[in-house]
């Protein structure tokens, strides 16, 4: 059985509410007084997960990493979803709501759009197998719970995948710095998919085809683009304001 560390307060938090029973071990900081860890050392002991009392080189070993902030837990990873969990999704809700991120590579940036794409209420984000960074510990811990609760679609082909969401009648919109066509003039309140670029290379060719509307965030000053994740943050609240009004 495959496992992975998850650490931070927020995810391991998001974890023992949503799957205490995939936590097969845990490490809380010796001589941490801090409100958040007694939380979680009281949410552990209610489903009857041991927590360990370690001191912080025995965290920064298990989580790889410092920025544990004095909880890290071993858990049964979850089973990848791919293609087959992404119809079964999409067979369950009225009007699809998704993100797509067309090879993010930088776990700061997946982390902060799960983040971003749990709080505009996205249903999940869909990235390709190959090329995209994975849910890893800092993913998760940037994530702050979000990796828990919003679904990572992990598919071998992205337009084709692309292709069969438009096939259930989900519009494409692919986010590109250089199109004509802005942000605020595009209609975004139907069954949708927002598709966002890579950090240095954008949307690839095949996918910016198959994407049904290209539209671009007006910039003001003298960069030429946004981070991806901020950028994904501007597009989905603006589908979220016009999917409320
Ligand atoms: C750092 S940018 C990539 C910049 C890259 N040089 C390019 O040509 O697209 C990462 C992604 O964020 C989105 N993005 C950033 N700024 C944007 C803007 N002003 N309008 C639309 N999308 C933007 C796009 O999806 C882009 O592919």
């Amino acid at each position: 059985m495959k496992h992975e560390m998850v650490f931070g307060l927020h995810a391991v938090e998001a974890l023992l509410n949503r799957a205490p029973e995939r936590i097969k071990e845990l490490w809380l900081l010796k001589g941490r007084d801090d409100e958040r860890l007694k939380v979680i050392a009281e949410l552990a002991a209610q489903f009857g997960v041991k927590a360990q009392i370690s001191a912080r080189k025995v965290l920064d070993d298990k989580a790889e990493s410092s920025q544990h902030q004095g909880v890290v837990a071993r858990c049964v990873a979850e089973p990848v979803k791919g293609e087959h969990e992404l119809d079964a999704l999409l067979d369950g809700v009225e009007t699809p709501f998704l993100l797509v991120l067309d090879g993010v590579t930088d776990p700061h940036n997946l982390g902060a759009c799960l983040r971003s794409a749990d709080a505009a209420g996205v249903q999940g984000v869909i990235v390709p197998k190959d090329r995209s960074v994975g849910l890893t510990g800092i993913v998760r811990k940037v994530a702050v719970g979000a990796a828990e609760s919003v679904p990572l679609f992990q598919v071998t082909n992205l337009a084709r995948t692309l292709r069969h969401l438009q096939e259930r009648g989900v519009w494409i919109v692919g986010a590109a710095g250089e199109a004509d066509h802005d942000l605020y003039q595009s209609k975004l309140n139907g069954p949708l998919a927002i598709a966002m670029g890579a950090e240095g290379k954008g949307l690839r060719r095949l996918t910016r085809e198959v994407c049904d509307e290209l539209i671009s965030i007006p910039m003001a000053g003298a960069v030429s683009s946004l981070n991806v994740s901020v950028a994904s943050g501007i597009c989905l609240f603006e589908a979220v304001r016009q999917r409320q009004s």
